[in-house]
């Protein structure tokens, strides 16, 4: 049985999967499910799933901030399928594994509505755990650094419980991960489901949304439209960003091993988002400006992910620093803003 290294074992054994797994002479493809694969991370790693001829790829999403667009290459491919479904509401379908990433990730797109958001990672995740149970899926959660809310631990390690505001603008978020985590780990231990969780730290790189409020990506915008960059007060606070592809074969790894989680998966270096200004302006446009504006409540003041676990679990740990990974964003933006380097 997986462990995440300390008490939190099943007692149960895992449902029986499909006994087409254990049919002598058919070979199944592995059925994967991926919620919220028309998103960012999803469609990323909707990509690189669909490159094993052994897999059949079932996207569900409800559009809400993705888009098919990022899936065009795959709509009409016989081994894939994406369906428009919202995850609060029940699916029955027929799957070996779930990536569970259906959530509105940016903080304006999950403050809009934060009831339906407090509902998609509460009433979605017990959807699709539900559906494990059915299966006998092994189940991935894509949770977050924000279940450490504003961290009194620095960097965070997956033993600190966090410093999280249950009744904040934020809180639909982060407590609803947090819930989140809890069910997955109660469906485990009370029927035996496999689980694995992932807290995910800023994550950005092609494919975000234009408009889609995140730091890495307003500046990447701000700065190819010669806009001021615009750094929220009062500028000290940290991230640590980790580039889409790292982040993806986290999530594979974590998938495909024998630990439950949850383990941090992120890239360590550390930035404050004037220092984040400064390098955008640097790689992208020298002539923008930086300007400061007000920040919103409860914006976490430092974020560093300890990845240790990551590392000796999944031998894992990320390869593309900001640098680079700055640029590969800037080309994708250029295109779909139809603005080129000026020369
Ligand atoms: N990108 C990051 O930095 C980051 C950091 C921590 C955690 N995460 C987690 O990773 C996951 C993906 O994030 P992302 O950056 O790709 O965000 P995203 O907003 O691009 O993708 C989320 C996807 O989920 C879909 N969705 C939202 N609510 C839904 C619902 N009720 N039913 C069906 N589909 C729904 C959206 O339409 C979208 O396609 C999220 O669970 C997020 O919480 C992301
Ligand atoms: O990685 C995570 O765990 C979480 O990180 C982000 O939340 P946040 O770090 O607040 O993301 P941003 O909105 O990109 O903000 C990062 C920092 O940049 C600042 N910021 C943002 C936008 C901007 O234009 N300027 C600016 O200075 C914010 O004040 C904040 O301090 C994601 O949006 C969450 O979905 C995710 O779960």
């Amino acid at each position: 049985m997986a462990s995440n290294g300390n008490s939190h074992v099943s007692t149960k054994p895992p449902p029986e999967p499909s006994p087409l797994r254990k049919a002598k002479f058919f070979q199944a493809n592995m059925r994967i499910l991926v919620t919220g694969g028309a998103g960012f991370i999803g469609s990323h790693l909707v990509d690189k799933l669909m490159q094993n001829e052994k897999n059949e790829v079932i996207v569900v999403d409800n559009y809400f901030t993705g888009s098919k667009d990022n899936l065009k290459q795959w709509i009409g491919h016989p081994r894939f399928e994406l369906i428009r479904h919202d995850v609060t509401e029940p699916l029955l379908i027929e799957v070996d594994q779930i990536y569970h990433l259906a959530c509105p990730a940016s903080p304006i797109f999950y403050k809009y509505n934060p009831v339906k958001t407090i509902k998609t990672n509460v009433i979605g995740t017990l959807n699709m755990l539900g559906l494990a149970k059915r299966t006998g899926a092994r189940i991935l959660l894509t949770s977050t650094s924000e279940v450490y809310g504003d961290p009194l631990m620095h960097p965070q390690d997956e033993t600190y419980w966090g410093n999280v505001n249950p009744i904040g603008v934020r809180s639909c978020y982060d407590e609803g991960k947090r819930v989140a985590e809890t069910l997955m780990f109660d469906y485990h231990r009370q029927h035996g489901i496999e689980i694995r969780i992932a807290r995910i730290f800023n994550t950005y790189g092609p494919r975000m949304n234009i408009d889609d409020g995140r730091v890495v990506s307003n500046f990447i915008a701000q700065a190819i439209r010669d806009e001021p960059l615009t750094v929220q007060l009062p500028g000290t606070q940290t991230r640590s960003f980790c580039y889409v592809s790292d982040m993806v074969d986290g999530l594979m790894r974590l998938m495909d091993g024998d630990n439950t989680g949850p383990i941090n998966i992120g890239n360590p270096g550390e930035f404050t988002m004037l220092e984040l200004a400064e390098n955008v302006k640097e790689l992208i446009n020298p002539e923008v400006k930086i300007m400061t504006v007000e920040n919103t409540p409860d914006d976490p003041r430092q974020r560093k992910p300890d990845i240790t676990k990551a590392k000796e679990l999944l031998g894992w740990e990320p390869k593309v620093k900001l640098r680079d990974g700055l640029p590969l964003m800037e080309e994708d933006f250029r295109g779909r803003l139809g603005i080129s380097r000026k020369k």
